[in-house]
């Protein structure tokens, strides 16, 4: 089994006369920022002038600048802008300004991996990877808890690195969860094929393909929706509480057994064929320079598929239904 670390293993005080930019105050910017400010770290958040981001950070009680003046000021820092304008923002607007013995942090390793960033060899440089969508870091945070996160070493210039990664990890809060330790090249592999075949990509698909064929076969989209998509969440809840074991146990054997003989008809050796495929891509480094290519192209293709997918039916009917279920936290910038 892997080491995992909790809040005892990681010292805060590492962290005490040092000043943290954290870059980008989208998902992860906003959530560890502030994390990081209530653990009583010193934490600046830089941002382009005119950002629409900057007003909500003033407003949650952080320092903002502009990223040449937050790197400045800061002894640590932290790039939670998107992937694809990294590079272009470290070579403009970071690198001039790095100084020996500085850190730069990432919560995900894509723009290191594949040679987007090639840092200075005097500067240490960490990940810290929340395994959760940011506004969940803020959310489990502030209810005292934490989401789980990965730690990995890039470079340790000043042999502080991993006791930095460490307190890092516990102002961010996922000490309190548990944090073990990993590589650059692990965890970017891992995420992009995790986010494309099962987390994000194929749950999408399988929630859209399924609504798809109840409503072409004549049943209400409303019933689809709740079917489909609704009740994953209530499903997925037991399955992160206690594993597969817990979700059959809950739900009746007619399920237990139309799920267990049915769902590999479903997801089956076809799709494993697909998975190999989209990690191959992973790991030749195809999909990242696709997706590169993308972003310094302005992100056509993303940006038309949003549309499509905003227009999807089961997005159109839900918007319905969640109006009607104002129990539900649907706001999408929620802190
Ligand atoms: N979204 C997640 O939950 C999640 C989870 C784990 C790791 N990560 C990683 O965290 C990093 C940040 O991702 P995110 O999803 O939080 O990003 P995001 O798109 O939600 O936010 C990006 C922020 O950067 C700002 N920004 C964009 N371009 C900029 C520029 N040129 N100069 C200055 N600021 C600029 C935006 O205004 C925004 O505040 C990525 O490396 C990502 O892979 C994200
Ligand atoms: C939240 C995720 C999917 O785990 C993350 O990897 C991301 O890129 O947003
Ligand atoms: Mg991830
Ligand atoms: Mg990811």
């Amino acid at each position: 089994m892997v080491k995992m670390y909790y809040n005892e293993d990681a010292d805060l005080d590492v962290l005490k006369d040092k000043t943290v930019t954290v870059l980008g105050y989208g998902s992860q910017g906003h959530a560890q920022a502030q994390n990081l400010h209530d653990s009583g770290i010193n934490v600046i958040v830089g941002l382009r002038k005119g950002s629409a981001r900057w007003k909500q950070a003033e407003k949650d009680g952080l320092t903002v600048k502009t990223v040449p003046e937050a790197v400045k000021s800061a002894d640590i820092i932290q790039i939670l802008l998107p992937d694809e304008v990294q590079s272009r923002v470290y070579e403009n607007d970071i690198m001039p300004y790095l100084e020996s013995g500085n850190a730069i942090v990432f919560s995900h390793g894509f723009n290191i991996h594949y040679n987007q960033i090639i840092p200075p060899e005097d500067v240490d440089v960490y990940m810290v990877a929340p395994k959760s969508p940011g506004h969940l870091v803020r959310r489990t945070f502030k209810e005292g808890t934490g989401v789980p996160g990965l730690i990995a070493i890039y470079q340790d210039a000043t042999g502080d690195a991993h006791k930095l990664a460490l307190a890092h990890a516990k102002g961010v809060g996922c000490t309190r969860a548990g944090v073990f330790e990993t590589t650059f090249r692990e965890e970017t592999e891992t995420d992009l094929f995790g986010e494309q075949v099962d987390l994000c990509g194929g749950v999408a698909s399988l929630i859209k393909m399924s609504f798809e064929v109840l409503v072409e076969a004549g049943y209400k989209p409303e019933m689809a929706y709740f079917e489909t998509l609704h009740e994953l969440k209530l499903i997925v809840d037991l399955i992160h509480e206690g594993g597969l074991e817990k979700m059959w146990y809950s739900v009746s054997n007619t399920a237990e057994y139309g799920g267990l003989t049915v769902g590999p008809k479903v997801i089956n050796e076809l799709s494993r064929e697909a998975m190999y495929e989209a990690l191959e891509r992973i790991q030749n480094g195809e999909f990242a320079r696709e997706f590169v290519l993308e972003g310094k192209v302005n992100n056509p293709v993303l940006t038309s598929m949003e549309r499509q997918e905003r227009e999807h039916p089961i997005e159109l009917v839900g918007k319905d239904l969640r109006a009607k279920m104002p129990w539900l936290n649907s706001e999408l910038n929620e802190d």
